[in-house]
């Protein structure tokens, strides 16, 4: 579970988030949507320490995080970070290297790209087999998995993704909404940041909106939400 209180954030003295209080259960896939810039990636940020709040706070699964060493590493363990893109995420020239990255820096032991760690991650984002493939010849949807398989490889509790399905076909969407449900049917937390009323109803089970620096909306549905009043797409369409 992720949860944050009165959480307040800006850059450079310029207000983002305003008192943001936000709660994403365990076992749930929580949407997060929003204008352009309403601050759904400086929010998700918070979540595994990236950013730091200036004010309220965060915690997982009960713990409230802390920003020297040892609270950043705990967090990050528990929380796994999905970037909107795989450019700045995946580290390693093979498949099973970048996998492994992952987990080896948690363990600080190696991990072998070809063993059952990675074999695993790579069989649940169903990449199974591409271990020796170079990231560089993977297409963009193909190397967000990979980004997927590298956090799931470390075993968190955890998964946050901004804007996954940025780039992807139908057929890529909708694997992306299956495996997603699958990792909360898990037990596993994830939150998603998204701009596509069709993706947010089909993944979600619980919505929160930002608007104004806060949270303007929370429910369990979108149905009756004003999308025009939040600067969302028409979630007809
Ligand atoms: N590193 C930064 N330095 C200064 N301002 C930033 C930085 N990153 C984001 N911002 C600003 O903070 C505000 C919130 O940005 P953020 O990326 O969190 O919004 P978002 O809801 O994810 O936007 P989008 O839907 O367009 O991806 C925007 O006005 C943005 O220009």
């Amino acid at each position: 579970m992720i949860e944050t209180v009165d959480l307040r954030f800006g850059y450079d003295d310029r207000p983002v988030l305003r008192g943001v209080d936000f709660t994403a259960e365990s076992g749930e896939v929580t949407v997060l949507l929003g204008r352009n810039g309403a601050g759904k990636s400086s929010l998700l940020k918070q979540f595994n320490g990236l950013l730091e709040p200036d004010g309220g706070y965060v915690k997982v699964d009960g713990e409230r995080v802390t920003y020297d060493d040892d609270g950043l590493e705990r967090v990050r363990k528990r929380v796994g970070f999905v970037f909107q893109r795989p450019a700045d995420q995946l580290v390693a020239p093979t498949v099973g290297q970048d996998v492994a990255f992952g987990p080896a820096n948690d363990r600080d032991a190696a991990v072998d790209p070809d063993g059952p760690t990675v074999g695993r991650a790579l069989e649940r984002v169903g990449l199974s087999g591409y271990g020796e493939r170079l990231c560089s010849r993977l297409s963009n949807g193909e190397r967000k998995r990979v980004a997927l398989a590298g956090v799931l490889a470390t075993d968190p509790d955890c998964v946050v993704l901004d804007e996954p399905t940025a780039g992807l076909d139908g057929d890529g969407t909708r694997a992306l909404i299956d495996r997603l449900r699958g990792l909360a049917s898990e037990g596993l937390t994830v939150v998603v940041s998204t701009h596509y009323p069709g993706f947010a109803s089909a993944v979600g089970d619980a919505y929160a909106i930002l608007d104004d620096g806060r949270i303007g909306y929370r429910g369990r549905t979108l149905d009756g939400v004003d999308s025009e009043a939040f600067g969302l797409r028409r979630f007809d369409r």
